[in-house]
């Protein structure tokens, strides 16, 4: 039996999409944050999803994106999912979800017991929850850190919607995570790179075997 499903977030060359669909991931994740080093254009990302199989979601990361950025993404088809991983409010992800007509993933920062009621608020408009380390004050970046947060925060936990966990996952701790929280899908990107924004096959491999038991 399958341990957890796996997305594997921030890809940005072929050779990895290819051997993160090879292992089993279930969701490939797609940055439109130009920020970050994991950043893609519509096009590249267009490119990148050509061969991806059904089955296989393509979510596309955005941080509080503007109605043209999500337009122009939209209009390559290139997407199954919206990941939004910026402040968004619950207006905004309703309305990031009609203007869209694809489900919306909402990503909460935990670093604490107060920060879990955001998972219930969201969970009544997303459908689905990211659950994910706060990131660190004055971060570059509002995601992506390659932090951990305590996963005992999470035991017993059920919310509304189908959820994810993310925050500093590695082949060597994803396991251990999954048995912890129950989590039925897991998120990585920085620990499958060899440097940030900079994926590693032996990784991807490692990562999604270990995450699916
Ligand atoms: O990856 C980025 O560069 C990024 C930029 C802006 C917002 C979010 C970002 N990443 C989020 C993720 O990749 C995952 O959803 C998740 O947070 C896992 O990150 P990591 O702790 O690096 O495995």
């Amino acid at each position: 039996m399958t341990l957890a499903e796996v997305k594997i977030c921030g890809l940005r060359e072929a050779e990895h999409v290819a051997a993160a669909v090879e292992e089993g991931a279930r969701f490939l994740g797609f940055v439109f944050f130009p920020k970050s080093p994991r950043a893609v254009t519509p096009q590249q990302a267009a490119h990148l999803v050509a061969d991806v199989p059904p089955g296989v979601a393509r979510v596309g990361l955005f941080v509080d994106p503007s109605d043209a950025l999500l337009s122009e993404v939209l209009e390559s088809g290139a997407l199954d999912v919206i990941q939004l991983h910026g402040h968004e409010s619950a207006a905004r992800v309703a309305e990031v979800k009609a203007l869209s007509g694809l489900p919306v993933m909402k990503a909460v920062g935990l670093s604490g017991p107060d920060d879990l009621a955001q998972l219930v608020d969201y969970g009544v408009v997303a459908d689905m929850l990211l659950v994910d380390a706060k990131p660190p004050k004055g971060a570059d970046l509002p995601g992506g850190n390659g932090l951990a947060f305590d996963w005992r925060l999470l035991v017993g936990r059920r919310w509304l919607r189908p959820w994810m966990l993310a925050g500093g996952l590695t082949p060597d701790n994803v396991a251990e995570a999954v048995r912890l929280t129950g989590a039925p899908v897991v998120d990585v990107s920085s620990g499958v790179e060899s440097a940030p924004g900079v994926k590693d096959v032996a990784l991807i491999r490692a990562f999604v075997a270990a995450a699916k038991g």
